[in-house]
């Protein structure tokens, strides 16, 4: 169980994150949205240990997170600066796998695996740069998914691709939720993903931020791009989240 206890972050004079209190339920797809600069990219940070908060502070099963977690994995939004231009797809998903004590049958075994859930199994012997955007994020994502982390965090990852390379890597994420049952914390800017993607949302407010709501996602567990996104549950639920992150924070104050 992850739980954030009473956040803040500033930066020098800049106070990004006033006082964020949330907890992550085991095995959930939690979006968290929020208008640009609330403190998004902030909260993943001091989550994942990277950065530490200026009070309050992050648990993780009972224990303070002070470094990255090694249950923990962590996808990008810049997936160009995250793959190692020098190593082939096969050997930048190997890389994490190196200090798992795991057998190289068994490490073989979680490459090929994990490169086949992101439909990547082609691809194998390539280069990141002989990959488009879309192929270089899901190296990013096999990799993330062969090092079998009990908490996946992913920052805005398909912010940098195309539509509907987008389309076709959020429906990649619901297989990998199915498939694999782990934690996912979504950090994006996107509504509408935040709606097809999650279990819950957490929206963030304006800065200095704090949680603004929470909401569960009231959709089935199965979600197509077509159906789902002509769901009134769907449309009702993103047109709320709509509104909450236009909402002039006097408004929502009070
Ligand atoms: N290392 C840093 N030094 C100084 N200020 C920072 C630093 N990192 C973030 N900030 C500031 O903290 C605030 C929150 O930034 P953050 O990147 O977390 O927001 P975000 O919600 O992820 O933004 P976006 O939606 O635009 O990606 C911003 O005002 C930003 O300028």
């Amino acid at each position: 169980m992850l739980r954030v206890e009473k956040l803040s972050k500033s930066f020098g004079t800049v106070r990004a994150i006033a006082d964020i209190s949330v907890e992550f339920s085991q095995g959930a797809f939690t979006c968290i949205v929020g208008p640009s600069g609330c403190g998004k990219t902030t909260l993943l940070k001091c989550l994942s240990g990277l950065v530490p908060p200026s009070s309050g502070r992050v648990i993780l099963d009972g224990v303070p997170v002070t470094k990255p977690p090694k249950k923990m994995a962590l996808v990008f939004q810049d997936y160009s600066r995250s793959l190692f231009p020098w190593m082939t797809v096969r050997q930048n998903v190997a890389f994490p796998l190196r200090n798992k004590g795991l057998t190289a049958d068994d490490a073989q075994r979680l490459v090929r695996e994990s490169l086949e859930a992101v439909g990547l199994t082609e691809a194998t012997d390539r280069y990141p740069w002989q990959l488009s955007g879309g192929m270089q994020q899901r190296t990013s994502i096999a990799r993330a998914i062969a090092y079998q982390p009990e908490i996946l965090l992913m920052d805005e990852p398909f912010a940098s691709v195309d539509a509907q390379t987008r389309s076709d890597l959020e429906d990649l994420m619901l297989s990998i939720k199915a498939r694999y049952g782990m934690t996912i914390l979504f950090v994006t800017h996107d509504i509408d993903e935040s709606v097809y993607l999650g279990d819950r949302i957490v929206v963030l407010g304006a800065p200095p931020t704090t949680v603004q709501e929470v909401l569960d996602v009231p959709l089935p567990g199965h979600r197509d791009q077509i159906t789902t996104k002509a769901d009134p549950r769907y449309l009702r639920l993103r047109e709320h989240v709509y509104r909450e992150i236009m909402r002039p924070r006097q408004d929502r104050n009070g």
